[in-house]
């Protein structure tokens, strides 16, 4: 819209000077719209996914050059003017496209002007001045040839600066070596949904899963072999997820993870498949050795801060490991 409407008001003023025909600019704009109608209803439709480029800047960009062809068609005396409509065009690459792919965008700028100008030659001649249109058309391409590689440099820019940010933010919020969220990330989390149950949004589980005998394994097989076993157990959790549920590193061999269920005894069956799954798990370097996960957990109840969900969810840690370990505890009994 922001760029749009300035282009329609300068395309309404320029017919209203009578530079281009009165029936041109509202027929040229009711195409012009009907045709971004349908990219944006390709995006809001997300079938836009499927394609190589979701973006479509290049399609984008080549209807526009087209537009601003017949514009060029049609505006006689000041066509040298409206071949700056060209060079915005061109600038919308540095949101997505590459220098080879901005290079092409303006060789189909030049390319469109050169069969406006040959068209005008064939049929308005006495319209047209070859030679001026000709130096215009050998301007815009060195200019289009020129920028192309600019902005391309800047696209690029671009395209480093989001891939840094997003490692940061990973680094930020990520544990390194299981890629699980870390503990930092999740006293924000438990913070944010504390609130929002606070508001009456539903309640919510907290299990903490805690590795069984992790010092044996790091004593017998080393620490190298402990950090697999972390990645590993990492790993055959967040499959046993749902999608919303979250994990995060606690500590040590400690995980937290937040589960959407109104009570434990719709948690029992998520907590369940979490132990089997981690059960499941066949190491090759820890030989016929099996690893196994004990899970405290406790659901949100009113009045509830991060310290006394963590608090209950550890009591209920300790019982399970106290009962013989590879279990379930929660901090209430469970209905069976
Ligand atoms: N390899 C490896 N070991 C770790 C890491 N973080 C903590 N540990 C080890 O995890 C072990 C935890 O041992 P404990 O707290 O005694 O617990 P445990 O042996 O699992 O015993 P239970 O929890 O009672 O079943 C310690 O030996 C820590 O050194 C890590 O990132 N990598």
């Amino acid at each position: 819209m922001a760029v749009y409407l300035p282009c329609a008001l300068m395309l309404l003023m320029v017919t209203w000077l009578g530079f281009l025909p009165r029936w041109f600019t509202p027929l040229w704009l009711a195409i012009f719209t009907v045709t971004n109608t349908v990219f944006y209803a390709l995006i809001k439709s997300g079938l836009n996914l499927r394609l190589n480029d979701p973006s479509m800047t290049m399609a984008q960009m080549t209807v526009a050059i087209a537009a601003v062809a017949v514009i060029l068609y049609h505006a006689d005396a000041i066509r040298g003017g409206m071949l700056m409509l060209l060079l915005v065009i061109l600038l919308f690459g540095v949101l997505r496209l590459t220098t080879v792919e901005l290079l092409a965008m303006g060789a189909l700028s030049s390319a469109a002007y050169a069969l406006v100008i040959v068209l005008l030659t064939t049929r308005k001649p006495q319209q047209i001045e070859p030679s001026v249109e000709w130096t215009q058309w050998a301007t815009l391409t060195a200019t289009l040839a020129v920028m192309g590689p600019l902005v391309g440099y800047m696209s690029h820019v671009r395209r480093r600066l989001s891939e840094s940010l997003r490692t940061i933010k990973d680094m930020a919020e990520r544990d390194a070596l299981t890629g699980a969220f870390n503990r930092h990330h999740m006293g924000e989390m438990l913070d944010r949904e504390v609130s929002r149950c606070e508001r009456g949004a539903p309640a919510f589980v907290l299990l903490i899963a805690d590795i069984d005998h992790f010092k044996h394994i790091n004593d017998s097989f080393g620490h190298l072999v402990g950090d697999l076993v972390l990645k590993r157990v990492a790993h055959a959790m967040r499959e046993a997820l749902r999608k919303g549920d979250y994990m995060a590193r606690y500590g040590g061999e400690e995980f937290v993870l937040l589960i959407a269920a109104n009570d434990l005894a719709e948690s029992k069956v998520a907590s369940e498949r979490l132990r089997v799954q981690v059960e499941r798990l066949r190491i090759p370097e820890l030989g016929r050795h099996n690893i196994t996960i004990s899970i405290g957990g406790t659901v949100y109840r009113s009045g509830d801060t991060q310290s006394t969900l963590l608090g209950r969810a550890d009591a209920a840690l300790y019982r399970a490991k106290h009962s013989g370990r590879n279990r379930v505890e929660c901090d209430t009994p469970l209905a069976e």
